[in-house]
């Protein structure tokens, strides 16, 4: 195993940049004395599917939170989508700029109350208040169709849905606004190993029909080897490496050995590769990704593969 002790890279691209549609520098976070984050810098490639894992308790969620304005950092920087979100200006860019993302939260935090189809309206009536109600049903219903749900799911409630079912009604409705980012938190969790497995077939295919850029919090690890193009790792309160999988596992850092080396990384990677088609050892697929990669962000800046380890290692 190599010691790949590259140096602390923080994020470097302009917060500006499309190609970076997420930029975090220096965020810190606590709650009273409990420090969560200190010195977290993060960059999300443009139509990547970013993995980020950690600890229970390593600050994933309040990492999310804080990129989609639920949390006020205590210090630090924060872009989307070329939106200084620490310090937002008017309502108006605020309502523009929430428009822009969409949110699975964990358990979907669906409205009990509302059928599905009504669920998926309350985004397009908060943003679109003016939008015709049969427009705005015709908008849900293909939502709902678009995340893998029979039409007439749309006119049943959150319980009489299975768990699968409500995640995938969660995910219409993070989908309503046509969002350009897509956050998904543990939306595998809960789930049978089909089902999960089934969710995260229709994330890849969503990112790659509607172009998203999605920001997944994971314990899953057979949803980072079989679909996300790299993984942030969170542990000592900043994020300590981001890369492809490979790119990780060369690294010799204790928390990311066990997890992906322990045996349930190891029979993941292995199920993976039994799935590739052809069998195309894992290393090729993550250079393949890193040529792709390579090849959109060319000009904006010499870190082309942002493989970095920090403090903590
Ligand atoms: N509103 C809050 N008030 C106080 N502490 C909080 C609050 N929200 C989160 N925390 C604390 O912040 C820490 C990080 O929480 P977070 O939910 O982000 O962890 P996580 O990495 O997502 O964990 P898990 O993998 O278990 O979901 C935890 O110790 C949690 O108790």
């Amino acid at each position: 195993m190599s010691d790949l002790h590259a140096p602390e890279a923080p994020a470097t691209h302009d917060g500006h940049d499309p190609d970076f549609p997420i930029v975090v520098r220096g965020l810190r976070n606590a709650f009273g004395e409990h420090v969560i984050h200190e010195d977290l810098s993060l960059e999300v490639r443009s139509g990547e599917i970013l993995g980020v894992v950690g600890g229970s308790g390593t600050g994933k969620s309040v990492l999310m939170r804080s990129v989609i304005g639920l949390q006020q950092p205590a210090a630090g920087e924060i872009h989307v989508l070329g939106r200084d979100m620490m310090h937002e200006e008017t309502a108006e860019d605020e309502i523009d700029i929430r428009s822009r993302w969409g949110v699975l939260f964990q358990g979907g935090a669906l409205f009990s109350t509302l059928t599905v189809g009504e669920n998926v309206e309350v985004p397009l009536k908060q943003f679109y208040p003016d939008m015709s109600d049969s427009l705005r049903q015709e908008i849900a219903r293909f939502k709902v169709r678009l995340s893998g749900l029979p039409e007439e799911a749309a006119l049943k409630y959150p319980s009489e849905l299975s768990g699968g079912m409500r995640k995938r009604a969660g995910l219409a409705r993070a989908l309503a606004l046509d969002p350009e980012l897509l956050f998904l938190d543990e939306p595998t969790a809960g789930l049978d190993p089909i089902g999960a497995a089934a969710f995260d077939q229709l994330t890849r295919e969503l990112k790659e029909t509607l172009g998203l850029t999605v920001f997944l919090i994971t314990h899953d690890l057979d949803t980072l080897y079989a679909i996300c193009d790299r993984v942030a790792v969170l542990a000592d309160k900043t994020v300590i490496a981001v890369g492809t999988i490979p790119e990780l596992l060369a690294l010799d850092h204790p928390w990311i050995q066990e997890y992906f080396n322990g045996p349930r990384g190891r029979a993941a990677q292995a199920s993976e590769e039994r799935q590739q088609p052809r069998r195309e050892p894992l290393a090729q697929t993550a250079a393949r990704g890193l040529d792709a990669t390579d090849a959109r962000i060319k000009n904006t800046g010499p870190q082309g593969t942002d493989i970095r380890q920090s403090g903590g290692a």
